[in-house]
């Protein structure tokens, strides 16, 4: 069957609209038809898929290689959802798509896409196969049907598909700045200094505003810019008039470092959500005037984060914003549609005048994703309150196994709290130990396998557990004992249903830690690096119910205590946390850097008790913990080539150290966790 698409075309030019084309059924079949669109009507048609065609004549990305055409413009485009739907992708894609533009979908055969494996699940269900997603397909076959301007043709079945209803013809704004873009560009010619942050939808004319304060500055003065790629500054340098130097975001810091630019008036950053934030802090110091240009759609570094984290940081600082499309026209049916599909507007269904806490209700998805307001105001609050909600924890949300969800409504049952909970832990022996010893991380379980990883904790991943994932109240609402209220329910529940512990994992800050303190949280482990996304360092701590669970939350405060005293204090220091004498848990930890994986973080208490025995010479590695040397120095003494040899170099030095110490526990020890000996700790 050949479907003519030439009047829907045509209708799309005319009102400057874009409109989505579902095509389901076999793989095959689905990109037979969308190549019969590409040969039949001209544009640019970018395909997106996991495996590129052969000699297919335009430009071809992989999902998750789309977020460099930011700021790139298509007319057409296929994107290919047989194996597995990446939301983020689609989403940024769409943005991408100029006026009268087609989006086509391939999608697997509509009556059984419940029961189609995703592969996409693999970024966010934490499982280790595929899974099916059948909370997410229910949603998006709602949205789809109930929508009338989306065009369907099902393999076996018809094309269904109207015309658009009747609207105003659309005029392309002209090239000389709309009302919004004058009225913005007005003040920013104006402006003395400060950052100023331009924040608006895809396709809202952020970047042509920009090329046009510089083109407009060059009677005046000097402009650079700077985007995380090239090609996200092609329309802003079109708009300039080549009156603006670019500069990849490395250089440019390089030459601020070497020399800071005095003669230079505005820095302009392009797709600045995409630049990590200590990069922009360290551009920002540099210039008098900074305009920052990013959108707000729900994909990594998006807008609403960037504003909500990075803003917060900035003194002197303007948002400003752009409401009216101008890549296509109003009302757009493919905008409406794609933010639908995947809760783009969900902090709008939020609402105005939140109540008082009511009522606590606990959830679990099914019930979530059968209540579509609860649900959009469950997201929706989630991504108002934390800067990293993306699209991938809205797939989380609907298919991953192991959640729960407890939801704080007031007097109108408006969301005004949600906690998000994960199952957690239950490993078997062994597995628990692979674990430990650094030899597998399966997916999942993050506090239960960091204990493991990082602390001396081997047993933790066997002990059951509940995580909170994600906490949120409305913040007009906070500091009322909300939040509390709903972690003591959760503790309730969690010792009613047998489990060890509650957990949480979250970026450092003092005011967070108060929070979970108050709840009656234990910090049990700090990562010593600050995460580059938050600027923060990943906290873990828990509220332990069992026996087991208080034993270790008791041994890893103390080991994360010793940890932190041994990175701030030298060797002969600590002499007296550090007895000399090794414990069994100090071999196990010893053999298990020696003969495993185990981390230099992770071991580094039994290893300063271990250099306290003058039979352990441990020659490259007593200098690094003794502070004499530095890693780079070790490398050049040793002439290795990399951080990986002189790791093998340790732990080489450290079996030697043990064998020479006590042969006979050594090779008990060593068996322990190479040849996998039953996990039961030897007498002491
Ligand atoms: C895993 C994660 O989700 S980590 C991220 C946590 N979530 C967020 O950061 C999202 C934005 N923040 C929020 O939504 C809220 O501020 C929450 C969820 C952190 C706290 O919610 P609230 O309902 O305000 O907390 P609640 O009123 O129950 O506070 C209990 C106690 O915690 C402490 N506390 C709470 N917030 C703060 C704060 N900002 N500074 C210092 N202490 C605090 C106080 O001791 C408070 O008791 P008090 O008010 O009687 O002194
Ligand atoms: N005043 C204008 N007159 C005519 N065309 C314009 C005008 N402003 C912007 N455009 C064009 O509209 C399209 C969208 O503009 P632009 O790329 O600046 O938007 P954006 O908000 O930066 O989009 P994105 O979020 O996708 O990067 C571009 O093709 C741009 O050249």
């Amino acid at each position: 069957m050949n479907i003519d698409l030439a009047h829907y075309l045509s209708q799309m030019q005319q009102y400057g609209v874009r409109r989505l084309l579902v095509l389901s059924g076999q793989a095959a079949w689905c990109r037979q038809q969308a190549l019969g669109f590409t040969r039949q009507y001209s544009g640019d048609w970018l395909w997106i898929a996991d495996t590129p065609l052969p000699n297919y004549p335009h430009l071809q990305r992989k999902p998750e290689a789309v977020q460099n055409l930011l700021g790139s413009e298509f007319h057409h485009a296929v994107f290919d959802a047989s194996n597995g739907i990446n939301a983020e992708s689609l989403i940024a894609v769409s943005g991408t798509l100029s006026s009268g533009s087609l989006l086509v979908l391939l999608l697997p055969e509509w009556g059984s896409l419940e029961q189609q494996p995703d592969n996409d699940s693999l970024r966010w269900s934490e499982a280790p196969e595929p899974i099916c997603i059948p909370h997410f397909i229910q949603h998006i076959k709602r949205q789809l049907n109930a929508d009338s301007d989306v065009l369907f043709w099902l393999q076996n079945g018809e094309f269904t598909g109207q015309l658009l209803a009747e609207r105003k013809v659309w005029v392309k704004p002209d090239g000389s700045p709309t009302e919004e873009q004058q009225h913005l560009l007005d003040s920013l010619l104006r402006a003395d200094a400060g950052t100023y942050v331009l924040i608006a939808g895809r396709g809202r004319g952020k970047s042509a505003l920009a090329g046009m304060l510089a083109a407009q500055w060059a009677g005046k003065g000097e402009c650079w810019l700077t985007a995380p790629a090239q090609a996200s500054g092609n329309t802003l340098q079109q708009w300039a008039e080549g009156k603006v130097s670019f500069w990849a975001p490395d250089a440019l810091l390089a030459q601020c470092q070497a020399e800071p630019p005095q003669h230079v008036d505005w820095l302009i950053i392009d797709e600045a959500a995409a630049i990590p934030a200590p990069q922009l802090y360290r551009l920002i110091s540099s210039f008098p005037r900074v305009l920052l240009t990013t959108t707000v759609q729900g994909y990594e570094g998006s807008g609403r984060g960037f504003l909500l984290k990075f803003c917060a940081g900035l003194t002197d600082m303007h948002l400003l914003n752009l409401q009216q499309p101008i890549r296509w026209a109003n009302n757009d049916p493919l905008e409406r549609c794609i933010h639908q599909l995947l809760l783009v507007e969900a902090e709008n269904s939020l609402s105005e005048k939140p109540g008082k806490l009511q009522q606590i209700v606990e959830i679990n998805q099914q019930q979530l994703m059968g209540n579509e307001n609860r649900l959009n105001q469950f997201y929706g609050l989630l991504t108002s309150a934390h800067y990293r909600t993306t699209p991938l924890d809205l797939r989380r949300l609907f298919d991953a196994p192991g959640l729960s969800f407890s939801l704080g409504l007031d007097d109108k049952q408006s969301v005004i709290a949600a906690l998000w909970l994960v199952d957690e832990g239950g490993l078997s022996p062994d597995l628990a130990r692979e674990v430990w010893a650094g030899r597998r991380r399966p997916r999942g379980n993050l506090v239960a396998q960091s204990l493991a990883a990082h602390g001396a904790e081997y047993l933790a991943p066997q002990l059951r557990s509940v995580r909170i994932s994600r906490i949120a109240v409305v913040s007009s609402l906070r500091r009322q004992g909300i939040a509390r209220t709903l972690i003591t329910q959760q503790i309730e529940r969690a010792k009613l249903r047998g489990l060890d512990y509650l957990s949480v994992s979250f970026g450092y800050t003092e005011e967070l830690w108060q929070f979970w303190q108050a709840c009656g949280f234990e910090l049990i482990h700090m990562g010593s690096h600050r995460e580059a996304s938050s600027g923060c360092y990943a906290a873990m701590a828990i509220v332990p119910f069992s026996r087991d669970a208080v034993l270790l939350a008791r041994r890893a405060k103390r080991q994360f205590l010793l940890n932190q005293l041994l990175s701030c204090v030298k060797l002969h220091h600590v002499n007296d946390i550090a007895a000399a004498e090794l414990a069994e848990e100090d071999w196990r930890e010893l053999a298990g850097f020696a003969f495993a994986y185990r981390t230099l973080e992770a071991s580094q208490v039994s290893l300063y008790r271990l250099l306290r025995h003058q039979v352990a010479i441990c020659h490259s590695l007593r200098p690094l913990l003794e502070g004499q040397m530095t890693v780079e120095l070790l490398l050049k003494q040793g002439n290795l080539n990399g951080r990986k040899a002189l790791m093998q170099q340790w732990r080489q030095e450290v079996a030697e150290a043990l064998l020479a110490l006590d042969s006979e526990r050594c090779h008990y020890w060593k068996n322990w966790v190479v040849a996998r000996l039953p996990v039961i700790s030897p007498a002491a």
